[in-house]
């Protein structure tokens, strides 16, 4: 396995695959950690079976990239760096902190800033996380045999404070598969293991969730339904 697609792979590979967020708080600034540690709630992920790790660096949602060293260094999982990617400097500093894959937002980049961040993260060992919302961001993703496709059912132009939109997701599957991604994924806004199951079952090779596993009673339980 590259270390350009371990991300990929583990997450393809996986009985359970799940990209398991840690974020300090909501995008109105409700407590998420709940007194946990970062490195506790990597761990409780790890031992629940999540295949993959994600952890919002951006100031929105609390994070920082001290919390992506904290998590990255805590388990052998692979970790995506979820913030607003728009430099190469960034991405030298997500690889240098443990990070596999990077968030790239095709809302906030210019097809020609998609295309060089998405070639540099490659060059530099890092799964591109392109995350779409529409057909014409999803027609313009570089490179997509050898990125994360995710369908945003949240809008980040709202600090993604609405309740999201799983049929977004659906929606969206056929085009998502005919860039060739093997992975496309589904990200946000999933509040059940029966709308992450019905996901999977569409066909989604990977789901991402945040504020429901972090405010779970029993992470084990919840992803153990998956299985
Ligand atoms: O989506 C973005 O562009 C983004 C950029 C910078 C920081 C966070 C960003 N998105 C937030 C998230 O990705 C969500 O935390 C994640 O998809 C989980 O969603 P949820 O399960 O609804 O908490």
């Amino acid at each position: 396995m590259t270390t350009a697609n371990r991300f990929t792979r583990t997450l393809l590979e996986a009985p359970t695959p799940v990209i398991a967020e840690v974020k300090p708080r909501t995008g109105d600034g409700n407590d998420l950690l709940r007194g946990r540690s970062a490195a506790a709630i990597a761990l409780e992920y790890a031992a629940a079976g999540a295949a993959c790790l994600s952890v919002v660096t951006g100031r929105w949602f609390g994070g920082s990239v001290d919390l992506l060293r904290t998590v990255a260094s805590a388990t052998g999982l692979p970790v995506l760096q979820k913030d607003f990617i728009i430099r190469e400097k960034q991405l030298e500093t997500a690889r240098a902190l443990g990070a596999s894959a990077v968030l790239l937002t095709a809302r906030l980049l210019t097809a020609s800033s998609l295309r060089r961040m998405s070639g540099q993260a490659l060059s530099l060992g890092l799964t591109p996380f392109v995350e779409v919302t529409d057909e014409e961001e999803i027609d313009a993703v570089p490179h997509p045999q050898d990125s994360v496709i995710a369908v945003n059912n949240k809008n980040i132009e709202q600090r993604e404070l609405d309740a999201g939109e799983l049929g977004r997701s659906l929606r969206l599957l056929p085009a998502v598969r005919a860039t060739g991604t093997p992975c496309p994924v589904s990200a946000s806004g999933i509040d059940t293991p029966v709308q992450a199951a019905a996901l999977l079952d569409a066909g989604y090779a990977g789901l991402l969730v945040g504020t429901t596993l972090l405010r779970a009673a029993n992470v084990d339980e919840w992803l153990g339904a998956l299985r």
